[in-house]
């Protein structure tokens, strides 16, 4: 399979401080791929840089073969505190992008933004301002305002970090139908190694400088019971790896 994304010989420094140093990646599409490792090693910069927000100083990304010197409109990005507007309706909110784009009549808005919000199952608070809607359902309508152009890629920094235990499976659920239904390339940044594992369809397992190790998950029907052995297996395996990076730094 072709890479959707090439990051080649990456150097991303901040003042001082060296974040990447020639750095190599190759991402599949259609994949899922979950970023972990300690505070502070590049997480949120490495998904900053597959936006195009920031530019590496030396080396280059390439999304979907060419290469990105800034933002692309097939790029999709979730951001930790999902940037809901407070004067603006769970509607409004999520057909705000095809409002911006402005290559859709008012016929095919409606549409797309009622299919969104069925898809979420978030019509019944399709009047809702953000402070009338639980921390799922917020998550529910940054999420359909995020996939309503249909991105090729997705970047999302800790979606479920700030949701309970429960919430957290019901988004984490949500996303997999997503994913099943739109196949876009997803990354994503996360703490919670069962999170990476349960969704991951590729773990990238960060360490210092730009240092890493993909791990691949077993076949989907295996990992996607969180109760079975072949899981909790992968979430050790993934421990031990972070530990291992952590004494080698
Ligand atoms: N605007 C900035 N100015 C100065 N340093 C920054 C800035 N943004 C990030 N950094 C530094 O860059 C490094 C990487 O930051 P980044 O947010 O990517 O880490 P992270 O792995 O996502 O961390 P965490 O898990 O704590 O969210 C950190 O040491 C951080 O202090």
């Amino acid at each position: 399979m072709q890479s959707f994304i090439t990051i080649e010989n990456l150097s991303y420094h901040i003042g001082q401080q060296k974040i990447f140093n020639q750095l190599t990646m190759h991402l599949k599409q259609g994949k899922t791929y979950a970023i972990i490792g300690p505070s502070g090693v590049g997480k949120t910069t490495l998904l900053h840089l597959l936006a195009g927000f920031i530019r590496p100083q030396a080396g280059e990304v390439c999304v979907a073969g060419e290469l990105l010197n800034k933002t692309r409109e097939k790029t999709s990005f979730l951001f930790q505190d999902l940037g809901l507007f407070p004067w603006q309706t769970t509607y409004e909110a999520v057909q705000m992008p095809l409002t911006i784009n402005g290559n859709f009549t008012r016929l095919e808005m409606a549409k797309k933004t009622e299919v969104m919000l069925k898809a979420l199952d978030i019509v019944q608070c399709k009047d809702y301002y953000p402070h009338q809607l639980s921390g799922g359902q917020k998550q529910r309508v940054a999420l359909a305002r995020t996939l309503i152009l249909q991105p090729d890629l997705l970047l999302m920094d800790e979606p479920t970090s700030a949701l309970d235990a429960m919430t957290k499976e019901t988004i984490q659920h949500v996303f997999l139908e997503l994913q099943q239904r739109y196949r876009m390339t997803s990354v994503f940044v996360t703490h919670d190694i069962e999170e990476a594992v349960y969704l991951g369809d590729i773990i990238i397992v960060l360490h210092s400088m730009g240092r890493y190790q993909l791990i691949h998950n077993k076949e989907p029907d295996v990992i996607l019971s969180r109760e079975t052995q072949a899981f909790y297996n992968q979430c050790f395996h993934v421990r031990e790896q972070l530990r291992i990076g952590a004494k080698t730094q």
